[in-house]
């Protein structure tokens, strides 16, 4: 039987101001310090976490895959399931796909991370770490890994408070980007943050039927909802928010589905990335044709609705939009 260790607080939980209430202590180090990269965490810090009773860490590399321009990285975490992040290189830095929670409870049809349904969320701690992990190099935080962020929403709103502390890591609001199916309430709630954060939104579907299909926890959201609590975040904040697009042959990629998108963006302060599937371990779809991508591509174009063919990266490694798997510790995929 395998035994996990007994959890104590993590100290990547901790806020600034929660931080800053702790009692003093022989081994006074500042709120920074709790991030320094992990392999050289200072003695004064792990003495520090001894006194205070904190964990410093949660995770343990598993595993480490590396791609062309990407590197898959297996975090086991201290309950006995694995998740997978992914460092991306850019021209200019490198973007951490990070997981939000332990599975999803969404089921989408197309993509691995929620074949083994939602186990559990993540801790704020737990999402920071990652980034953590990942590395110092790290200058764009995308939440597009395992999970469904809208729907653990104080954890995730929490992680990235820590993430954008001045006195922490101060990571730029700019650098970050949220990825969600669109759960009204949770788009609701997010339009009355202060937060300067990008956001993308899963779309997939025209209509309520198809994407119900595609995405069966979205059934009660209906697209005309998800789509108007989307455009008035962007309002709220004044940019554009960015719709993706996966384009599925036979599903909805029909000549009425470009219209009905036309029609939903025009003059709106929206964007739209159309997508390819990127191929999962049993599940059987259609491959997108470029003939199809440059149709709708060109359509949205002529009606002045910003639009890109987005290819995602790391799919040399499986760790490209939806291939990521919640995983045992042995990196074994788990499915329902
Ligand atoms: C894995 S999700 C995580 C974030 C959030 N749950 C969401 O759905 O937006 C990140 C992105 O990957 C996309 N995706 C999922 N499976 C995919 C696949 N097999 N190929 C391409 N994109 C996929 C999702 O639609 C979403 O835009
Ligand atoms: S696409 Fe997003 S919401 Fe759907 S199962 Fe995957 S992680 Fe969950």
């Amino acid at each position: 039987m395998t035994s996990f260790p007994v959890k104590r607080p993590l100290a990547l939980d901790l806020t600034a101001a929660q931080f800053a209430a702790l009692p003093r202590g022989r081994h006074a180090i500042a709120y920074r310090d709790l991030f320094s990269p992990h392999a050289d965490l200072p003695t004064a810090t792990r003495r520090w976490a001894e006194e205070q009773g904190f964990d410093l860490r949660a995770l343990t590399l598993r595993s480490r895959e590396r791609g062309a321009r990407s590197q898959k990285v297996l975090f086991a975490l201290r309950d006995g399931v694995a998740v997978e992040s992914v460092l991306i290189r850019r021209h200019d830095g490198y973007t951490a796909c990070i997981s939000s929670q332990v599975g999803c409870a969404f089921a989408c049809r197309f993509c691995a991370s929620g074949q083994a349904g939602l186990k559990r969320n993540l801790s704020a701690g737990e999402i920071v770490e990652q980034v953590v992990r990942l590395g110092p190099r790290v200058n764009r935080i995308v939440f597009m890994g395992i999970g469904e962020p809208l729907n653990n929403y104080e954890n995730v709103l929490k992680a990235i408070r820590i993430l954008r502390d001045r006195q922490g890591m101060d990571f730029p609001s700019s650098g970050i980007t949220l990825s969600t199916i669109g759960i009204p309430k949770g788009l609701k709630a997010l339009r009355e943050e202060h937060l300067a954060i990008n956001l993308t939104i899963s779309l997939h579907a025209t209509t309520d039927e198809s994407r119900a299909a595609l995405i069966p926890g979205s059934r009660k959201h209906g697209v005309a909802e998800v789509v108007a609590r989307a455009l008035s975040w962007a309002e709220r904040h004044n940019r554009d928010v960015t719709f993706v697009y996966l384009v599925l042959p036979g599903i909805n990629d029909s000549r009425a589905d470009l219209e009905r998108l036309v029609a939903m963006f025009s003059g709106q302060r929206a964007r739209i990335n159309l997508m390819r599937w990127n191929p999962v371990a049993g599940i059987r779809l259609g491959r997108t044709e470029d003939r199809v991508l440059a149709l709708f591509r060109e359509r949205l174009v002529r009606a002045g609705i910003p639009v890109v063919v987005r290819d995602t990266q790391g799919r040399d490694i499986s760790a490209a939009c939806g291939q990521l798997w919640l995983r045992d510790l042995n990196g074994r995929a788990l499915a329902a």
